[in-house]
């Protein structure tokens, strides 16, 4: 039986979260101990463990169908290979940050200046789009470091919560790109085994939409009800059944997990009681 093969990080940030999305995808996968190669018990797929900087090149050689990796890689080595779903997670950016105490105008200021990165082609192809010519000094860990030890006179690297910079003594000062985990497809992906790519798109969007949703039950007296109703988007419209208390009504939503504080505030303001929230494992439009 044909399978596709998915490249999935080996070890490091996204390793996790890139088994766990298969896993909600109802896919169980066999993990022994520093196995570089799995297979899935229940869907057509063979797993390949490997570095996120070297997945671009299997996809591009066609040894793998398609992978996990941070879409910031894509942008560094793999632009000619095309994105089928963002994932939502390891959100971060690449950036340009430069010491503390640099008086920082421009991104004209790094002409002729020593950067150190891990993203020679990210941050070349940003400064020759603003004319700006500086010295590139590659390395693979660490970069936060490079400016205090003289190495160089500003870095560019991944950012999230800042505190790497911060710990360093260093400011970000330019945001070149944002970047999550994406799922990437090879160029050479037969037709057979995109049938099953898919199918597995099918179960990931249902997963990523559940992730990004809940389920809300709450009470409402029935006069509150038009009110309440008026707060709530639901699938297509909310469910109201009646209460074993006369007078009372249940009522049972979805609500999208960014404005769902706003929304469950406005709600025990309108009235309603007793709100009960709940994951959601799949959501089907
Ligand atoms: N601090 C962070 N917060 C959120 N996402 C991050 C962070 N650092 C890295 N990432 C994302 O996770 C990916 C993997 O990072 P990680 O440090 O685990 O591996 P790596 O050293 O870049 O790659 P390799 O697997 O080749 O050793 C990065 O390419 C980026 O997309
Ligand atoms: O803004 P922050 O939340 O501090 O995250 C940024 C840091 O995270 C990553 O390093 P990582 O921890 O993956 O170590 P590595 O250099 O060994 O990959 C990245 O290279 C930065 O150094
Ligand atoms: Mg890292």
């Amino acid at each position: 039986m044909t399978k596709i093969r998915i490249a999935v990080q080996k070890s490091g940030r996204l390793n996790q979260d890139s088994l766990k999305i298969l896993k909600d995808c109802g896919i169980s996968i066999d993990n022994g101990k520093d196995q570089l190669k799995a297979t899935a018990r229940n869907f057509p797929l063979e797993v390949f463990y490997l570095r996120n900087g070297d997945i671009p090149q299997y996809l591009r050689d066609g040894v793998v169908d398609i992978a996990i990796l941070g879409e910031n890689v894509l942008v560094e080595k793999g632009k000619d290979i095309s994105i089928a779903e963002k994932l939502n997670f390891s959100k971060c950016r690449v950036s340009l940050a430069v010491p503390k105490s640099v008086e920082y105008k421009s991104v004209q200021d790094f002409e002729g200046k020593r950067i150190a990165t891990s993203y020679p082609t990210t941050v070349k192809d940003y400064l020759a789009s603003k004319g700006v010519n500086a010295d590139l000094h590659i390395i693979n860990g660490s970069v936060e470091i490079a400016p205090n030890i003289g190495l160089a006179d500003g870095i560019c690297d991944i950012v999230s919560s800042g505190s790497t910079l911060f710990k360093n003594n260093l400011k970000e000062v330019e945001v070149i790109l944002k970047s999550e985990a994406v799922l990437a497809v090879s160029p050479k992906i037969s037709t057979e085994r995109e049938a099953i790519l898919d199918k597995l798109r099918f179960r990931i969007q249902s997963v990523l939409e559940a992730r990004n949703n809940k389920y809300v039950l709450l009470n409402a007296p029935n006069e509150k009800l038009d009110e309440i109703l008026t707060l709530l988007p639901g699938m297509r419209s909310p469910t109201v059944l009646p209460l074993a208390q006369k007078g009372w009504s249940s009522v049972h939503t979805v609500i999208q997990q960014d404005t769902f504080w706003e929304v469950i505030d406005e709600l025990k303001q309108a009235g309603a009681e007793g709100i009960l929230v709940c994951p959601i494992e799949k959501m089907v439009r």
